[in-house]
Formats: structure tokens, sequence, C-alpha cells
């Protein structure tokens, strides 16, 4: 399908967007979708996704229910094997590089990480053991994502006691720990009441200015609030690819508009 947003569109509001001081590492190309296809039978979960995000950029992932998102974050992360294309992180080939790609990435699956009889103090002590982490580079990178993600109040209390909205932040600070420069946020916000949505976006926005983000959500209010950029799936196929003014264009002005001629669903 055509990509709505002009070629000339885009060029203009991606040079606007970016200062010519860091033009350069813009260029950079941290998320690489190539032709990704997922097939269940002869179901096609996802089929021939390509994109790319550049070195500081905030994506938004967008689609309705079951478009497919979390199934294309799956293959981007290396956590399930692509049935056609291929997926990089940071250059790194996410099937048989996977392991150098993900010293480069966090990933926040869908609903979070789920211990929930840790502390998130002993969740990030047991992850920094994983991934390596001792001594004093240990409890500084502990330290780091606990107060990035304000998780100071909460880290003694079992992971099962806390709020929804500390659950992904803890989810989240394991995500960090590594201090990858990439970032998939599989529906960060879901489910979340609206003091807690405010809490993780400013916790995401805190990111974006260090970090390469992609973050996926069915919420048109999300991408309007977070993101420069949308890709927006539906039945498995890109529909859709540039900022969120062409976007809205597409709607005639209404972002609701463009969702429901893009997707075909249908209000009410
Ligand atoms: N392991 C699987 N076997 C069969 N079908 C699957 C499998 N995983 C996902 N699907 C199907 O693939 C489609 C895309 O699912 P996916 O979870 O990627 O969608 P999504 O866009 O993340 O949706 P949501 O917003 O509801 O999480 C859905 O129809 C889903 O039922």
């Amino acid at each position: 399908m055509a990509e709505p947003a002009s070629q000339t569109d885009s060029a203009a509001i991606e040079l606007s967007k970016k200062s010519s001081s860091d033009s350069r590492s813009a260029e950079t190309t941290m998320i690489e979708a190539v032709g990704l296809s997922k097939f269940y039978g002869p179901f096609a979960a996802a089929r021939d996704v390509s994109f790319s995000v550049k070195k500081g950029e905030l994506v938004a992932f967008l689609g309705p229910n079951g478009a497919g998102k979390s199934t294309t974050m799956k293959m981007l992360t290396g956590y399930i094997a692509p049935s056609e294309g291929h997926a990089k992180i940071a250059g790194h080939n996410m099937m048989d590089d996977r392991i150098a790609g993900s010293h480069r990435l966090g990933y926040l699956p869908e609903n979070g990480p789920l211990y929930p009889e840790m502390t998130p103090l002993g969740m990030l002590e047991f992850f920094a053991d994983a991934r390596g982490l001792a001594g004093s580079k240990k409890k500084d990178q502990i330290d780091k994502v606990i107060d990035i993600c304000d998780l100071s109040s909460v880290i003694y209390k079992p992971i099962s006691k806390l709020s929804k909205g500390f659950k992904q932040r803890v989810g989240m600070s394991q995500a960090l720990l590594h201090e990858p420069d990439v970032l998939i946020l599989d529906e960060p916000t879901a489910g979340l009441d609206p003091n807690q949505i405010r809490g993780v976006r400013r916790t995401m926005r805190k990111l974006s200015e260090t970090k390469t983000i992609l973050l996926s959500t069915h919420i048109l209010q999300e991408v309007e609030a977070m993101a420069d950029r949308v890709i927006l799936i539906n039945e498995g196929r890109k529909v859709y690819d540039g900022d969120v003014e062409g976007l809205r264009t597409t709607g005639h002005g209404d972002l609701n508009e463009a969702f429901h001629e893009l997707t075909g669903q249908k209000e009410g």
C-alpha cells in the first residue's frame, strides 16, 4: 500500500527535527526489520514488514489488537525466529549474532516480567548477576535504574504487591540494567490508570534523550504524546510509516479517522 505522507513532507519534517550537529549520528540505523514475516500454519501474524529506526528516534508502533505488533517485536528482539526476512539491532543480525545484539538492546515484553515473589531489588540483583555485572559496577547500575524508574519507595516490597504502574517500571528497570542504547517496549502503558501512564511516559521521555526507542501501542493519544514518527500495522502488514502530522492529514485532520481508514476498523 502506498505510504500517505509525501516524500517532500517527510523530508522537510525530518530536517526540522534534527539539528545539523546531530544529523550525522541520526543516520545510524539502530533497529532494522527486513521483510519480516511470521506464519502459524496458513495464518500470517506478520507479513513482509520492513522499516528502520535511526539513532535517537522515538517511534510509535501502532496497530489494533491482534495486528502483529508483539509478533514483530519478538522477531526484532530475536525472541522468536522469523519465517521470512531478518532483523538487526545496532547492525547485529538477531538470528545469527543475537548475543552481540542483545548487549545493545533492552526489551520490555508485553505485560512486563513476572517474578511476583521477588522484590524489585532482588530481581535486579538476579539479572545483574545473570548479565555478569559485579562489585561496584553492579551496585552503580542497580542504583541508576532505580533512580531512572523512580522505584526507591518500593524496592523491598514483593513485586506481586505492587501497582501495575510500578510493575511496568520494574520491568523497564530490568530492561535498562545493562545500559542498552536501543529499547523495544511492548505496550508499556497498557492497563494503567492515568496517573500511572503519566509516570511511565515521564520515564520514557527521560530515556528518549539518550536512547533509540520503538514503543508499541494501540492508543492514539500515546502516539500524539510521545512520538514524532509512527509505523502503523494492520493484519500483519505495514500500512503507514511517517510523521504524526502526515497520519493526521490522511484522516483529514483527525487521527482517529486516519486509524479507521488505514485499518478498516469501524467505530462502535
Ligand atoms: N503462537 C501463535 N500461534 C498462533 N497465532 C498466533 C501466535 N502468536 C500470535 N498469534 C496471532 O497473531 C496475530 C497477531 O498477534 P500479536 O500478539 O502479534 O498482535 P498485537 O498487535 O501485539 O495485538 P495486541 O495489541 O492484542 O497485543 C493475532 O491474531 C494472534 O492471535
